[in-house]
């Protein structure tokens, strides 16, 4: 599902994470790694959001992060670990955003937005939302179209047990039925089966590997 080549993120001299050449196959994956390993960093350059030397592709159709940037863009969902959105408008007016811009079906996103119990609080203000509602909607706007991958950056964070029930089902759900690849991402040890994980990689020494 994604290829690395030549992968380098550099803050200013730093080498923060280099990946010579790596490919991962359709799947669900837990990326491991202490605070300050590079987890968001490789996220938020896998999203498009940050430079980087190198090239990244969707391997089943080659599409470069570099060369098709817009093509990517919608091919591939991300959710930031903290996320910060407009704080007056409603959750309705990001949804109805976020779905233009990635082509979402229409009505597509209702059936989130029953699952995770939103209805109550979606056309309120974003101002007025807790830490968990705020993280609930920001999940829900990484689900919208139809991406090939979606990245989710500390999912686990604010959101309680019983969503984080109802994000494994969304999870299954789009990998099985629609083939879409995950990769997720915690400093947590993950209970088991509270996430479905196919394989488990671990961001350490500026650079990332597989560990199961
Ligand atoms: N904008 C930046 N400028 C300079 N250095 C940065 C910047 N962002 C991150 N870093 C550095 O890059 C490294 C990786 O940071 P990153 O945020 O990717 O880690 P992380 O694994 O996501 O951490 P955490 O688990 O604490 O969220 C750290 O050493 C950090 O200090």
């Amino acid at each position: 599902m994604l290829q690395f080549i030549n992968f380098t993120k550099r803050y200013g001299t730093y080498p923060a994470l280099k990946i010579d050449d790596l490919s991962l196959e359709t799947g669900i994956y837990w990326i491991k790694g202490v605070n300050g390993s590079g987890k968001s960093t490789l996220l938020k350059s896998i999203a498009g959001i940050l430079a980087f030397d190198g090239d990244i592709l969707l391997d089943d159709s080659n599409i470069s992060i570099k060369k098709q940037p817009v093509v990517y863009r919608k091919l591939v969902n991300f959710a930031e670990a903290e996320p910060i959105f407009p704080e007056f408008l409603t959750g309705t007016e990001m949804i109805a955003l976020f779905a233009d811009a990635k082509d979402a079906p229409a009505g597509q996103e209702q059936q989130y937005i029953k699952s995770m119990q939103m209805q109550s609080y979606v056309d309120k203000p974003i101002g007025t939302y807790s830490s968990g509602m705020l993280k609930k909607l920001s999940l829900l706007l990484a689900f919208l179209g139809q991406p090939k991958i979606i990245l989710l950056d500390e999912p686990l964070i604010t959101i309680d047990a019983a969503s984080l029930a109802i994000l494994n089902t969304w999870i299954r759900e789009r990998y099985e039925q629609e083939g879409t690849g995950f990769l997720l991402s915690s400093h947590q040890v993950l209970e088991d089966g509270s996430l479905p994980v196919s394989r488990e990689l671990l961001v350490e020494d500026q650079t990332l590997k597989f560990i199961s």
